[in-house]
């Protein structure tokens, strides 16, 4: 099931990244809509909730997630290291490849994108480090492009804690050189650390 799911959103990625790079008649852009709508019909017909409406899919993140979630397709995924990888000095370490769809400037991943990818990156760094929270503060330095269709290799880590604030930092890396980094604040959440498995906090929560 869990398989099935992540299979189907590798080609919705595929699809996605193909229909930004493709070009062609009208008649196969149709085409391909039609056959889309089959499929959405398919998964329709499995769920009750409306599109768009915030349903919670559970905490700690899994298989849905934004960033990380194999079953999601917007998900580029982020590989969050085993924790065997982390190394002794607490890093979180974590692959991602962003692909054409990613783009922002030409040639270069999209600045969101990558303040995403450092956002979720200090967010597992303060939760491996026992203190799960939300981020308040994200302050994003762009040294150099971030490209796409390549590895990123992302490190990040608690750097102290005080009271129920935490600081973390976290960089992006290609061919060794960071291209770019960033600083945050997160605030621990009571609710986080106590549903490790069951509802999404809501804002604010605690
Ligand atoms: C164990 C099992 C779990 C496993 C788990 C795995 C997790 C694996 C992680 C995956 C990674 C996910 C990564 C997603 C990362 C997001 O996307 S998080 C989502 C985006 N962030 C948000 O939505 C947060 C929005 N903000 C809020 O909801 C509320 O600010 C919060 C977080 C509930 C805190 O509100 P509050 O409890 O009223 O706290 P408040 O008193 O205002 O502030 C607390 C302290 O923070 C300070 N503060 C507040 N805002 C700021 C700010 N902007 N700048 C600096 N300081 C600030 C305050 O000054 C205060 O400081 P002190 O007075 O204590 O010195």
């Amino acid at each position: 099931m869990l398989e099935g799911k992540a299979i189907l959103a590798a080609r919705i990625r595929e699809l996605i990244e193909l229909t930004v790079l493709v070009d062609g008649p009208e008649s196969m852009f149709a085409e391909a809509a039609d056959r889309v709508a089959a499929v959405v019909s398919i998964l329709r017909a499995a769920t009750d909730s409306e599109p768009g409406v915030p349903a919670g899919r559970g905490w700690p993140p899994g298989v849905d997630d934004a960033l990380e979630g194999v079953g999601n397709p917007l998900a580029p995924p982020m590989i969050i290291g085993h924790p065997g990888e982390s190394g002794a000095d607490g890093e979180v370490a974590a692959l991602v490849t962003l692909g054409s769809a990613h783009e922002g400037a030409p040639g270069r991943a999209h600045g969101g994108w990558v303040a995403a990818i450092l956002d979720h990156a200090v967010g597992r760094a303060a939760a491996q480090a026992g203190s799960p929270g939300m981020t308040v503060s994200l302050t994003v330095d762009y040294h150099r492009a971030t490209p796409y269709g390549v590895p990123l290799d992302v490190r990040s880590r608690r750097v102290d804690q005080a009271g129920r604030k935490v600081f973390a930092s976290a960089e992006i890396l290609t061919d060794g050189q960071v291209t770019a980094s960033a600083t945050a604040t997160l605030v621990t959440v009571r609710a986080l650390a106590n549903k490790a498995g069951g509802e999404r906090p809501g804002p604010g929560s605690d």
